[in-house]
C-alpha cells in the first residue's frame, strides 16, 4: 500500500511533536528532543514502507509497550482505516496519550496493562490482527507478549537493531511453542546511527496453547530460547 503524506497526516504529527516536547519537560517521555533527530530517529522510524505494507486495510492493529506512542502514534495519523490500541505498563504515559489522542483527534484505545496481561484477558487474547513493538524486549519474551494478543492468520511485527536475526535465531523454537511462525526479516535502514536494523515478522498459525504468556517474572527469568528449552526438556 502506498501512503501519500497529506497536508493534515503532517500537521497532525508536527502537533503530536510538540505535544511530546511540552510533557517532556515535566515527565521524561523521551531523551530525544532536537527536532530533526526525534523525525529520523522515532516518527520516520516508526513507520517504514515495509512496515506499512504488511497491515491490512481496516486491520486491528495493537502497539505493545508504546511509551509514548511509538511506532503507534505515527502509525495511527498515517494509517487512519486502522483501528489501533495502545497499551503500556506506566501509567503515565497512558495518560499523555490520551490527552494526545484526543487532542490529535485520533479514535484510537490507550490502555493501561502489561502485555502479558493482556494476552490472558478475554478482551485482548486473541483479538488483534497485527501487533506491534518497538524497543521493549529481546525477542523470546517479545513473542510471549505479542503473539497470544494475535488472532490465528494475523502477525506481530517486531522492530529489531542489528541484531535482530542473532535473537530470531535463539526464539525459533519458543515461537512454534506460542503458535507462531518467523515469517520474514525485513530489512530497515536506520539513517541516523547508519546501520542496518530489521522488521521481523511473525505468522500467527495455531492458537495460542493456554499456558502462554506465562507471568512477567518467568518470562523474564526464563524466556522461551533454545537452551532453557533444553533444560525445561532435560528435567
Ligand atoms: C524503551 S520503551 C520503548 C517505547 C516505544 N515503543 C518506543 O519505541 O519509543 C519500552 C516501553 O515498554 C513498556 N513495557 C515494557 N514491558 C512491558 C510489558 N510487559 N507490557 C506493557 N508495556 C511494557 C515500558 O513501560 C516502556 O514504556
Amino acid at each position: 500500500m502506498g501512503i501519500v503524506m497529506t497536508q493534515d497526516m503532517a500537521e497532525k504529527l508536527t502537533a503530536y511533536h510538540t505535544l511530546l516536547m511540552e510533557a517532556n519537560e515535566t515527565m521524561n517521555l523521551t531523551r530525544i528532543v532536537d527536532e530533526e533527530e526525534a523525525v529520523s530517529r522515532q516518527y520516520l522510524d516508526s513507520v517504514p514502507a515495509q512496515v506499512l505494507r504488511q497491515i491490512p486495510e481496516g486491520a486491528r492493529v495493537v502497539d505493545v509497550g508504546t511509551g509514548a506512542g511509538l511506532p503507534g502514534i505515527p502509525l495511527a495519523i498515517l494509517r487512519p482505516d486502522v483501528e489501533m490500541t495502545l497499551m503500556d505498563a506506566l501509567q503515565k504515559r497512558v495518560a499523555f496519550l490520551q490527552k494526545t489522542a484526543e487532542a490529535l483527534e485520533l479514535p484510537l484505545r490507550v490502555i493501561h496493562i502489561r502485555a502479558e496481561d493482556g494476552g490472558r484477558a478475554q478482551e485482548h487474547r486473541e483479538r488483534y490482527d497485527v501487533a506491534v513493538a518497538r524497543a521493549v524486549a529481546p525477542m523470546a519474551a517479545l513473542a510471549e507478549y505479542l503473539l497470544p494478543l494475535v488472532k490465528v492468520g494475523g502477525k506481530a511485527l517486531c522492530y529489531k537493531g542489528p541484531k535482530g536475526g542473532q535473537e530470531l535465531d535463539a526464539a525459533r523454537e519458543g515461537i512454534g511453542l506460542l503458535g507462531g511462525r518467523a515469517m520474514d526479516i525485513l530489512p530497515v535502514r536506520d539513517p541516523f546511527f547508519e546501520r542496518n536494523c530489521s522488521i521481523i515478522v511473525l505468522q500467527k498459525n495455531y492458537k495460542t496453547p493456554i499456558k502462554y504468556p506465562r507471568n512477567s517474572g518467568v518470562i523474564k527469568k526464563s524466556p522461551l530460547i533454545a537452551s532453557n528449552l533444553r533444560i525445561s526438556r532435560s528435567k
